[in-house]
């Protein structure tokens, strides 16, 4: 398949999830975009986003604005509607107009903890597009389904219902992230080698769906338990443009570390 990874910049993004208040924020943010500037880290060749709690990404903005920082942030999630009686949903346009690049939708804290399906991350991913804004849209397997020797299938099922409806264009600027969930917080990497089959079965399914420009174009994440120590064998995989990460971007010097993936031992 023609999809040189050369082609894709490389993203790396850090969820926070629930962790971090807005003063908290901006001490991280500040810290990180220091650590990068003494390493002279060039956002063009690495893009770092990082993705805090809805009620700091106001102070993110001003801060980023304000320092003219290259770092981008996102949003964890998005609402399927536009305005409303939603009692505690916040809409895409919302997020668009703090500035927000991305917005992560079908995390799988999100469809265990809240049923989330696939029709419901595919209008999620929609209105964020809608707004101008690039969904990160998550898929991935539980340990059962990989026990049972189900993951490709399962995964392939999950991006097919939440791809739906985009056009190949569209495709091509979106993300995806591959996250099995029984490698997420526990620990339990992945190899490198689980990352790169199950994120090459993605593009090659994005290739039947949408066309080989589509799937070229696309970026594909692998995240679960990520590190600085274990980041450069993981980003040494031919369909690996990146990493969604969890923990690890609490701390300043490991998500640092990961924006440098390419300083990093290949273990
Ligand atoms: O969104 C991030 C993933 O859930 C990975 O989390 P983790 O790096 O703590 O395993």
């Amino acid at each position: 398949m023609a999809s040189p990874k050369t082609a894709r910049t490389p993203l790396m993004a850090g969820n926070w999830k629930m962790n971090l208040n807005h003063q908290e924020a901006v001490v991280l943010v500040q810290k990180l975009a220091w650590t990068l500037a003494d390493k002279k880290h060039d956002y063009a060749k690495v893009e770092v986003v990082v993705v805090p709690p809805f009620t700091d990404l106001r102070s993110v903005q001003t801060l980023v604005d304000g320092d003219r920082l290259a770092v981008k942030y996102a949003a964890q999630d998005v609402s399927t509607q536009d305005s409303g009686a939603y009692t505690g949903e916040i809409s895409a346009g919302m997020l668009a107009k703090l500035g927000c690049s991305y917005v992560v939708v079908g995390h799988s804290e999100r469809r265990e903890y809240h049923a989330e399906t696939d029709e419901v991350v595919n209008a999620k991913a929609h209105k964020a597009l809608a707004a101008g804004m690039t969904p990160i849209v998550c898929v991935g397997e539980g340990l059962e389904v990989r026990q049972a020797g189900e993951h490709v299938p399962y995964t392939l099922a999950q991006v097919d219902g939440s791809l739906a409806g985009f056009t190949p264009e569209q495709v091509a600027d979106l993300v995806v992230a591959y996250e099995p969930v029984w490698a997420i917080g526990t620990g339990e990497v992945a190899t490198p080698d689980d990352a790169q089959e199950v994120c090459a079965a993605i593009r090659s399914r994005i290739a039947e769906t949408h066309g080989e420009a589509a799937a070229a174009g696309v970026r594909v994440l692998y995240g679960g338990s990520v590190k600085a120590a274990n980041v450069g064998g993981i980003m040494t995989k031919a369909d690996v443009d990146g990493c969604l990460v969890g923990g690890a971007s609490l701390q300043v010097d490991e998500f640092g570390g990961i924006c440098r993936f390419y300083d990093m031992p290949v273990l």
